[in-house]
């Protein structure tokens, strides 16, 4: 397995530093469900994590914080009126921009191909501060299904969270991409943890091997470097599985189409964690 990590170097981060903002324990828990690499099923996760954590009681919103790329609608099948960039430009109110989605939980959408947002302009940092402010205590937990990469509107939604949740998958590429994200968000944010799930995992203990080797890696390149601690935390494994592609071909949530696949189960497990972590008093 460590010949899987072995081509990991150093790398150069950008420059832009933002951190991470304090948790205000009446409003909602943070979590930014980010990538290295693009189509590792960030979205996916998203929308059925949100679903799963619904079923537990927990009052959840996604926001598409993918702003230039947004295809949260896609995958829940909605066709929104309004979308987060009409909120951004005053066409209208946040109360009109938010919907059910299948999974009853609330979504806050963004269009797709939206090329002024893809840049982090000092009103897309406004506009988002505001947004987040203004819904965060409506909710238990919001979840920000951000765009994949370490642009830096990524790294600003990211750093609107108060908790990380990286999705890779076994594959060297997405290891490679899910070292330079942590890296960054390590050195830029001053994250002290991270969490990692594997997506698309072959076999099971997969992911938390993935997880010591790229542990090893931040430890001799990250914190040996910068002098920054940085915990890794496994939060699970979600088996590569073809009714995963069905449901998306079919724009259902996988928990709902194949409640009993191996996918939905480790989506289940990965929600029992997270209540767990964001509601520690309700933990059994
Ligand atoms: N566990 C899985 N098993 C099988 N296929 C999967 C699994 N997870 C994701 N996929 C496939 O990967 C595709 C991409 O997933 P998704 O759109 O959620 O990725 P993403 O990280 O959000 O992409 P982007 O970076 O473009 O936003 C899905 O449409 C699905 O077909």
């Amino acid at each position: 397995m460590s010949d899987v990590l072995s081509p990991l170097s150093p790398t150069k981060v950008a420059t832009t530093s933002y951190g991470p903002r304090p948790r205000n324990a009446s409003s909602a828990h943070i979590i930014a469900v980010t990538s290295g690499k693009g189509g590792v099923g960030k979205t996916f996760v998203s929308a059925n994590l949100a679903a799963a954590l619904t079923r537990h009681g927990l009052r959840v919103l996604v926001l598409d914080a993918d702003l230039g790329l947004a295809n949260l609608d896609v995958v829940l099948n909605l066709y929104p009126k309004v979308t987060l960039h009409d909120v951004f430009t005053g066409k209208a109110s946040l109360q009109e921009a938010v919907v059910t989605a299948p999974g009853g939980f609330h979504v806050l959408l963004a269009g797709s191909g939206m090329v002024e947002y893809s840049r982090l302009t000092p009103e897309v940092r406004n506009q988002l501060i505001h947004v987040i402010d203004t819904l965060a205590p409506n909710y238990d937990i919001m979840l920000l299904d951000t765009g994949a990469g370490i642009s830096d509107v990524v790294l600003f939604s990211v750093s609107l969270a108060h908790e990380v949740l990286i999705v890779a998958t076994p594959e060297p590429t997405s290891l490679t991409d899910a070292y330079a994200a942590i890296k960054v968000l390590t050195t830029q944010q001053k994250r002290h943890n991270m969490r990692l799930v594997i997506n698309q995992a072959a076999r099971p203990g997969d992911g938390r091997a993935i997880t010591g080797q790229l542990q090893q890696v931040l430890n001799r390149f990250v914190h040996s470097e910068s002098g920054l601690p940085m915990r890794l935390i496994h939060m699970g494994d979600i088996p590569a599985d073809k009714a995963v592609r069905e449901a998306v071909m079919r724009r259902q949530l996988l928990i709902q189409a194949s409640p009993g696949c191996a996918a939905s189960l480790a989506i289940a497990q990965l929600a029992n964690r997270i209540k767990t972590m964001v509601t520690p008093t309700q933990a059994v």
